[in-house]
């Protein structure tokens, strides 16, 4: 084990982590680093501001989820950190690099798939990787679309066009692009948002499959609905303010001991805790004498 520095001995102390886990999260370094950022756009009406002086950073290796209602600037704050929108001010740095647009250590996966409907399942991954990995053979790039079909169990579709699959299978094929092409970070904006409950599920086991295959080196930040799935998958849910000029509301940890059982967590005593501050946190009326 390497030696601490003071530094990172009080931050240990100061957090009283209890866990290997956290103590490996509070060590780890950061892979994204959002300062002051503030994003506003023109419109007919003149300047929308919507989000407002956001600092967060997250860890590598971390799976950080964004929560908020509907226009609070979830894809806004994620679409600065892929680089296809440019903060008004204020900057993003990923992979100790200030974000200047899109790059390959950052794959997104949106809710639509995005695949290009002409191209076989082999052959969106195939492209996807001869666009971001110039200086490696054709055998090498076939290698890797093969691992990352095998991963996510769709080699025997390959031939396929996206048009012939499920809502999960195109869901998995695009997870297993943005696997491909090997991003330190990944981005997925409601990626599981237009599966069923049952998918949806699986896609949850799957996704962790993949980032624990990979050593959990991965840093995962999801836009999300939905409660349970944040709950299941993140180490911090971070909840959204509503706009105009979105800020962080707060940051709710999740210390629920990983690898986490979708049958069991729900029984977990910490479980029913978290979930309710998430409910209150994004829901402020409860009873119907409210309305
Ligand atoms: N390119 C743009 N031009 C003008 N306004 C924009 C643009 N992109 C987003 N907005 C506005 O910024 C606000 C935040 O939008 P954003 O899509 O980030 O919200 P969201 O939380 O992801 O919403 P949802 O949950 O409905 O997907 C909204 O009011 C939206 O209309």
């Amino acid at each position: 084990m390497k030696n601490l520095t003071q530094e990172e001995l009080d931050l240990l102390q100061a957090e009283e982590a209890e866990t290997k886990e956290e103590i490996a999260k509070l060590l780890a370094p950061t892979a994204i680093k959002i300062k002051n950022v503030t994003v506003s756009f023109k419109s007919k009406k003149g300047l929308y501001t919507a989000l407002q002086d956001i600092s967060l950073d997250i860890k590598k290796g971390e799976i950080i989820s964004l929560i908020g209602h509907s226009g609070c600037g979830k894809s806004t704050l994620m679409n600065t950190i892929s680089g296809m929108v440019n903060p008004t001010s204020g900057e993003v740095i990923a992979n100790e690099q200030v974000v200047k647009g899109p790059g390959p250590d950052r794959g997104i996966v949106f809710q639509n798939y995005s695949l290009l409907p002409w191209l076989t399942v082999f052959q969106n991954i195939y492209e996807a990787i001869d666009s971001s990995f110039k200086n490696i053979s054709k055998e090498e790039k076939k290698a890797i679309v093969e691992k990352n079909l095998k991963m996510v169990n769709l080699w025997e579709h390959q031939h396929k066009l996206p048009g012939h699959l499920s809502g999960g299978m195109k869901q998995r094929v695009a997870i297993a692009r943005a696997f491909a092409i090997n991003p330190k970070i990944l981005l997925l904006d409601e990626p599981f948002g237009a599966l069923d409950a049952l998918t949806k599920s699986a896609m949850h086991i799957e996704l962790l499959k993949l980032w624990n295959l990979d050593n959990r080196d991965k840093t995962i930040v999801m836009v999300t609905h939905d409660i349970e799935e944040a709950i299941f998958l993140s180490d911090r849910v971070v909840v959204l303010n509503n706009g105009p000029a979105s800020t962080i509301k707060e940051i709710v940890d999740i210390p629920l001991e990983r690898p986490r059982n979708k049958k069991e967590i729900v029984h977990h005593p910490k479980y029913k805790e978290i979930h309710d501050k998430l409910l209150s946190l994004l829901i402020d009326k409860f009873s119907i004498s409210d309305y």
